[in-house]
Formats: C-alpha cells, sequence, structure tokens
C-alpha cells in the first residue's frame, strides 16, 4: 500500500504539485494522467525521492520514505523511464544485474534472475544478454528497461511514460506483457502516461492532474461515466467515450443464451471488439466461445450497444 499524504512540492513561488493525497492498494495499478506540466514525473519522482516534497509524507506499506535514506529507498522501489535508460556500455545480463548485484545477491542468484526475466520478456537469455543495448530495437530495449527495473523483485513499482515511445502493436503486447507479471508478482505500479487508451487499459484507479492538483482518483468506470469536473471530460475525448466503456466490459459478461449464425467470438475479447466484429461483418449476433471452443451463446448488438450507454441513461 502506498499512502500520498498531502503531498507539496514548491519550486521557488511555483507550486508544481499542490496537496495531493492518494493511496494505491498492494497489488494494483495507478496511473497517472493530465497535460503536460501538470506535475505527473514531479508527483511520481516524490515517491522515490528523487526530488524531496516541500511538504507531506509518504508512507510504503506504513513506513514514512523519510525514515530511509535515498539510496536505500530506491533499491527498493523499482523504476522505469521512457527512453529505457540502459547502460550503454553494460551488456542486457548486466543492465539488468545491476540493482541485484549492489543489495549483495549471490552471483547464482542473479544470473537465474535474469535468465528468468529474459525468459518473461519473450527475450532469449543465451542470445540477448550478452549483447549491448544498441544492438536491441527500440521495443527491446523498453522490455530489458522494465526487466530491469524488476530485477530486485521490488514490491514497488514507479513507471514515467514506459512505453510512450513504443509503436501500436508493440505498446499494446507491452501493456499485456505487464500486466501478466503484475498479476504473478502482485506488484504495486503507479505510472504515468499520456495516453488516456492506456490508462483504461492497465488502470485500477486512474489519477487526473491539472495545474499542479489531483482532479479526481478513482476508476476507470467512474472516470468515464461520472467525470468530476469539465476538463476530466475533456481529457476522456467525448466521441470515444462509448467505446472505451466497452473495452472495459468482456463478451463473457454480456452473453446470452441463444444461437447465432457465423465465425464465433471469443468470451475473452473486449466488448469493443465484438461490437466492431459485429457491425464490420454486418451481423446482429454472433456465437460467443470459452477459450476452449465451447460454446456459450451468444451476443448482440442491441446488447453491446446498451453497455456502451452512460448508466441511467434510458433507451429513446
Ligand atoms: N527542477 C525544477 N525546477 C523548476 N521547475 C520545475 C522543475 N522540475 C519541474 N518543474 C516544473 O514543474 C512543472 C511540472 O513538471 P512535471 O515534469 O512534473 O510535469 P508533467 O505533468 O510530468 O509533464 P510532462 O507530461 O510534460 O512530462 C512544470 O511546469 C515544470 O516546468
Amino acid at each position: 500500500m502506498i499512502d500520498i499524504d498531502t503531498i507539496t512540492k514548491r519550486y521557488d513561488d511555483t507550486e508544481v504539485v499542490s496537496d495531493v493525497s492518494l493511496s494505491v492498494p498492494a497489488g494494483s495499478i495507478a496511473v497517472i494522467v493530465g497535460t503536460s506540466g501538470s506535475g505527473k514525473t514531479t508527483l511520481l519522482r516524490m515517491i522515490n525521492r528523487l526530488v524531496e516534497p516541500t511538504s507531506g509524507r509518504i508512507r510504503i506499506d506504513g513506513q514514512d520514505t523519510h525514515s530511509l535514506s535515498p539510496h536505500v529507498l530506491r533499491r527498493k522501489i523499482g523504476y522505469a523511464i521512457q527512453g529505457h535508460g540502459l547502460f550503454p556500455h553494460r551488456t542486457v545480463a548486466q543492465n539488468i544485474a545491476t540493482v541485484p548485484k549492489l543489495l549483495g545477491w549471490e552471483p547464482a542468484r542473479i544470473k537465474q534472475r535474469v535468465a528468468d526475466l529474459l525468459t518473461l520478456f519473450q527475450l532469449d537469455p543465451a542470445a540477448y544478454g550478452p549483447r549491448y543495448p544498441s544492438a536491441l530495437s527500440g521495443g527491446q530495449q523498453q522490455r530489458v528497461g522494465v526487466a530491469r527495473a524488476l530485477a530486485a523483485e521490488p514490491a514497488v513499482l514507479l513507471m514515467d511514460e514506459p512505453f510512450g515511445a513504443l509503436d501500436p502493436v508493440i505498446r499494446a503486447k507491452a501493456q499485456d506483457d505487464l500486466r501478466a507479471i503484475q498479476r504473478r508478482f502482485g506488484t504495486t505500479i503507479i505510472m504515468v502516461t499520456h495516453d488516456m487508451e492506456e490508462a483504461i487499459h492497465l488502470g485500477d484507479r486512474i489519477a487526473v492532474m491539472d495545474g499542479g492538483r489531483l482532479l479526481q482518483y478513482a476508476s476507470p468506470t467512474e472516470i468515464l461515466t461520472a467525470p468530476a469536473t469539465g476538463f476530466v471530460e475533456s481529457l476522456l475525448g467525448a466521441a470515444d467515450r462509448p467505446f472505451r466503456l466497452l473495452s472495459l466490459t468482456t463478451l463473457a459478461d454480456v452473453v446470452e443464451p441463444g444461437t447465432a449464425d457465423g465465425a464465433p467470438l471469443s468470451a475473452d475479447a473486449t466488448a469493443r471488439d465484438g461490437l466492431s466484429a459485429l457491425l464490420w461483418t454486418g451481423r446482429d449476433a454472433a456465437p460467443v466461445q470459452s477459450a476452449d471452443g465451447a460454446p456459450l451463446g451468444r451476443v448482440t448488438r442491441a446488447r453491446l450497444m446498451a453497455a456502451a450507454r452512460l448508466p441511467g441513461q434510458a433507451p429513446v
């Protein structure tokens, strides 16, 4: 659990983070969004004390971050940034081993951890471990950056636009990998992003910042259906809201008894992908099946359109 308690950062007379309080439950992902200069990075960096707060407190699992020296604190907290920040003159394996080495892990344990992480990120340890960062693609470098941040098994991972430079296909893959890893290790993650799509896809909670202030901190569904201010609403992009709402639901949630013609859709697919498939193939309904191919029923266009509607809004 990360507890940010009335934290403020001032540079001379300018307050860049003002009185922000929020709690991130252990094992969940909080995503910070907001316009450029709204204080997102400053807020994130106050957690690992790369920036010292002017006032307020931050506790991790009840422990005040100021009760530890900054370098000890930073070894306990993973940190991944856009552009990965890898050391160019160290191999991929040496990069990932950085913090475990500082912590004095046994060489055999470090070797195993490096191999496990590379495998997890679908990079063959024998092929990629000995390479230098310059011999990797941008997407591979980014994955190594996240692997390095996770190397010492931190309970907390801070990420600043970690996937900002990736193309949409690699980005979606990196997001799914991160979710899988987060579930497996129970890591608590705070991530800064410009991308509302990414925030809704990954966040258990979303913090919206503007001018150093926290405007709203809530679940993606609540942010979408009950934005606290006009600014939050404008960040969501009014035209995209129904589709973003659908992206939070799977076909398993909206399947109904019955049959339909044509190619079946997977129950794991999002309602957004389901509606897209129905529109594209001009169907009113499609069969839904489980991951192992068992028929579960059908999904109708009418049901999906109802799921895209603002809750409480009666159909006309
Ligand atoms: N060391 C510093 N001295 C003075 N002002 C600073 C310093 N660091 C950041 N700021 C200012 O604080 C404000 C918030 O910066 P911050 O990097 O936290 O914003 P951000 O929301 O992460 O922006 P972006 O999305 O563009 O990265 C900006 O106006 C920035 O110019």
